[in-house]
């Protein structure tokens, strides 16, 4: 039953079913994930997009909050070949519109080929199509939402405190610009208390923590848009070791010096292979981004993507530096690249001391 549209920025309409009712509009991207769509869909650098999965059956092992990254669906649409009933449920309570039966391989090659475009949504009872091309037609370009930071990171300074039986003892300034959970829990397992503070935080309020090591996050949008954090990393560079993943690398490199650029449909999914040029090992990646940084600055690419090359991690002994612009906390996906953690952490001084001991 026809009861739902999506107009796409070529200027077509597509058909499809109502699973969770609502209209709306945003950024249309795909992950080609074939597992973990609670993770994917409340994933904050999902803000401001549609999401589409491509792998044909999303929901087949229920709805559970304890594998959410965020307290809320963060995409402001989702859409698949087939929703199960759980996860049609669980986006309708979230007010999320979805829809699926629609052909979603030619929504996947629309936008492989056209790139990442504008899409509205029209999705419950007496919808049109030109509802959804209202919708479309009203989407901003993902570089016009210049305060995205604002609706996903956290308004107060939040502390988590580490596992203490981890294996070190450190202290983290998280600048939350969308951060998901598992990268917390990442640093707190390991032993280091996470100050997680907000995206637009002042020098002065990281000086307030003193953390040993300086952590920009994942998050959605552009990145040039990010000015806070970009100050932030300029006034530390140098003084404090400074991480980043995904946003995070893009904002500590366009901050150095560098630049960033749009790719034309980014990478999503859980097996983009990444070789570390030192040893020539490839790991699989999860990834989440469509943007990428084209000029590293001072620093230097030491890993890079196997499919097109694109900076996988960037590293300064210099500037005390070592970001990854995939996702090596998973939550989807493989868990490979956990051990950039602890080389995170062994870059803080108490770490040292702590090995010393
Ligand atoms: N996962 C992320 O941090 C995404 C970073 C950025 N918003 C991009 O799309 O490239």
């Amino acid at each position: 039953m026809t009861d739902a549209y999506i107009a796409l920025a070529d200027g077509r309409v597509l058909e499809a079913r109502t699973r969770a009712p609502g209209r709306t509009r945003g950024e249309l991207v795909f992950t080609t994930a074939y597992t973990g769509y609670e993770e994917s869909l409340t994933d904050p650098s999902y803000a401001e997009q549609v999401l589409t999965f491509s792998y044909p059956l999303i929901g087949n092992y229920g709805v559970r909050s304890e594998r959410f990254e965020s307290d809320r669906v963060q995409p402001r649409a989702a859409i698949a070949r087939e929703f199960t009933d759980d996860v049609a449920e669980w986006l309708a309570e979230e007010g999320i519109p979805a829809i699926d039966h629609l052909d979603t391989r030619e929504l996947v090659t629309t936008v492989r080929e056209e790139g990442a475009m504008a899409c509205g949504i029209a999705a419950g009872e007496d919808v049109t199509p030109e509802d959804a091309k209202a919708e479309m037609e009203a989407c901003k370009p993902m570089s016009d939402h210049v305060d995205i930071g604002a609706g996903v990171s956290v308004s107060e300074p939040t502390v988590h405190e580490a596992d203490p039986n981890g294996a070190v003892d450190a202290r983290i300034a998280l600048l939350d610009c969308g951060a998901k959970g598992s990268i917390v829990e990442s640093l707190n397992e390991r032993g280091a208390d996470v100050h997680v503070l907000p995206y637009d935080s002042t020098p002065a309020d990281v000086e307030a923590v003193d953390p040993d090591v300086l952590f920009v996050s994942n998050g959605p949008g552009d990145p040039e848009n990010f000015e806070a954090a970009k100050a932030v990393v300029n006034a530390f560079a140098g003084d404090l070791p400074l991480a980043g993943i995904c946003l995070g690398q893009q904002i500590i490199a366009s901050a150095l010096g560098g630049s960033t650029e749009k790719m034309t449909f980014g990478h999503r999914g859980v097996n983009q292979p990444v070789k570390d040029l030192r040893t020539d090992r490839v790991v699989m990646t999860t990834q989440n981004h469509g943007y990428t940084v084209s000029d590293p600055g001072p620093l230097e690419v030491t890993q890079v993507n196997v499919n097109d090359d694109t900076a996988e991690g960037l590293e300064s002994e210099e500037y005390g530096v070592i970001t990854r612009q995939y996702h090596p906390e998973a939550n989807p996906g493989p868990h490979d690249s956990l051990d950039f953690f602890d080389d995170v952490l062994a870059m803080s001084d108490s770490t040292a001391e702590v090995a010393a001991d």
